[in-house]
C-alpha cells in the first residue's frame, strides 16, 4: 500500500545520519588488564567511558589512524596491533564505524593528555569505572570470548578413552571453549551412544571453566544440556532455528538474565537506535557459535546476533582433501566486514595464532592443531 492511500500522513523526509569512521584500541598489558578511558568535558558524550582512539582522517589507514591517537591523546607509540572487529552502531545523531584493533606492544607510559581519566580494568570483571559508551559495550563482551577453539573429532566408542585424556591436557594448557562435533558418529551408532560421550566431554569442560557447545547436527535438546549452540551454516538457515533463538531470547529476557550478563542501559535519549547495529546477544546466558565460508554466511551470523563465527578453510587441511583454502589475504578480507569476532580454521594451530591475529581473526579454531598434533 502506497503511502498516499494509507490513510498515515506523509513523513517528512529524514535527512541522511552523517557515518563517522573512528579507530579505537584495545589498549591490553601483559597481565590482561584493559585501558578505558573517561571523555573529556569539552567532547560530546563527556564522561562517558570508551576504548582511546578517534575519527580517521582521509587518506590513513585504520592503524595509522590509531597510531595518530593514541600518540595525541595518551602520549604512546604503537610497537604492536592487529586489527580485530569493525562495529557499526547507529545513535540518534549519527552511525559511527568503529574499527576496533588490539594493541598489545607500545613505548612510553599512557597518559591523559586531553584531561581525561584513564582507568586500567580487568575485563573479565564487570566494568564498574563508570557508564561505558554503548557502541563500547559489544567489544568488552567480545573480549571475554576464548581466543582458541577445540572442535572434536572422536570418531567411536573405542577412540573415547584416547581423546579424553588428550582432552585433559589441552584443557590443562588453556583451552576454554570446546565444540562437540560427532556427526558421522552419531549416523553409524545412534544418538545414545554419542550422548554419553557429549556428558563426558561437557563434565571435563566444567571441571576446568571452560564452555563446551553442541554442533547442530546434533539434536536440538542437547543444545540445553551444553553451553550453547555452534550452527553449521545451512542450519543456520532453517526457520525452525531461527524461531528456536527468538524463544530462547525471549525466556532470557524475562527471567531478567540481560541484567545477568552485565548489559548497562543507556538513558533515553543515547539509547542505541538500532539494536541490530548494536550487536544483540540473542542468547545472552548461551554462547551462539556459527560457521561461516563467504560474505553471506557472516551477514547472516551478524543477523542471528552470534556471539562469533569460525571462517574457513583459510589453509589446506586433511579435513578437506583437495580443496584448496582460501588463504589469508580473501579471510582477511571477509572477517574484516564481519561485524563480529571471527576465528580462523583450517590448519590452525598455535604456531598460526599471531598470523591469523595480524588478518584480523579474534583467535583460531581447529580439531588437531589445537589438541597438539
Ligand atoms: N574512541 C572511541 N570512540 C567511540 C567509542 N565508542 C563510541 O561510540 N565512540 C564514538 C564517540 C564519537 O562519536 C566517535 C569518536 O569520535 P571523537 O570525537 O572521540 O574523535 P576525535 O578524538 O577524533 O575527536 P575530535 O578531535 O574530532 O574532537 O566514536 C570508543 O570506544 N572509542
Amino acid at each position: 500500500m502506497s503511502e498516499e492511500n494509507s490513510g498515515n500522513p506523509p513523513r517528512p523526509e529524514m535527512p541522511a545520519k552523517p557515518l563517522i569512521h573512528v579507530a579505537a584500541g584495545m589498549i591490553l598489558r601483559a597481565d590482561g588488564a584493559l585501558l578505558l578511558a573517561e571523555r573529556p568535558a569539552d567532547k560530546p558524550w563527556s564522561g562517558w567511558w570508551e576504548l582511546p582512539g578517534g575519527k580517521i582522517e582521509p587518506g590513513e589507514t585504520v592503524l595509522q589512524a590509531l597510531a595518530r591517537e593514541l600518540d595525541e591523546e595518551l602520549g604512546i607509540q604503537i610497537t604492536q596491533a592487529t586489527p580485530w572487529v569493525t562495529h557499526v552502531h547507529e545513535y540518534p545523531k549519527n552511525i559511527v564505524s568503529l574499527a576496533f584493533c588490539r594493541v598489545t606492544g607500545w613505548n612510553g607510559t599512557p597518559t591523559g593528555r586531553e584531561g581525561q581519566t584513564l582507568a586500567w580494568v580487568d575485563p573479565h570483571a564487570p566494568i564498574t569505572v563508570g557508564k561505558l559508551l554503548p557502541a563500547t559495550e559489544p567489544p568488552l563482551r567480545w573480549l571475554r570470548l576464548p581466543d582458541r577453539y577445540l572442535i572434536t573429532s572422536i570418531g567411536g566408542q573405542q577412540e573415547l578413552p584416547g581423546y579424553l585424556a588428550r582432552l585433559d591436557t589441552a584443557l590443562q594448557q588453556g583451552i576454554r571453549l570446546v565444540q562437540f562435533r560427532e556427526p558421522a558418529w552419531q549416523q553409524r551408532d545412534g544418538e545414545q551412544a554419542v550422548a554419553a560421550a557429549l556428558q563426558e566431554v561437557l563434565r571435563r569442560c566444567r571441571e576446568h571453566g571452560a564452555r563446551c557447545l553442541v554442533n547442530s547436527a546434533h539434536p536440538r535438546d542437547w543444545w540445553d544440556r551444553a553451553d550453547g549452540v555452534h550452527l553449521r551454516a545451512a542450519d543456520a538457515r532453517l526457520p525452525e532455528v531461527a524461531a528456536r533463538l527468538r524463544r530462547a531470547a525471549e525466556d532470557s529476557n524475562a527471567t531478567g538474565a540481560d541484567a545477568a550478563a552485565g548489559a548497562q542501559a543507556a538513558p533515553d535519549n543515547h539509547a542505541g537506535a538500532n539494536a541490530a547495529a548494536a550487536g544483540p546477544n540473542s542468547w545472552p546466558d548461551r554462547l551462539l557459535g556459527m560457521s561461516a565460508h563467504d560474505a553471506a554466511d557472516l551477514t547472516l551470523a551478524r543477523e542471528l546476533g552470534a556471539d562469533f563465527a569460525v571462517l574457513g578453510h583459510v589453509l589446506d587441511t586433511p579435513s578437506h582433501p583437495g580443496e584448496p583454502g582460501m588463504g589469508w589475504e580473501r579471510y582477511a578480507e571477509l572477517a574484516g566486514g564481519a561485524g563480529l569476532p571471527v576465528l580462523a580454521i583450517g590448519g590452525q594451530s598455535e604456531a598460526t595464532l599471531d598470523e591469523a591475529r595480524r588478518h584480523g581473526a579474534h583467535g583460531i579454531a581447529g580439531i588437531r592443531g589445537l589438541l597438539g598434533y
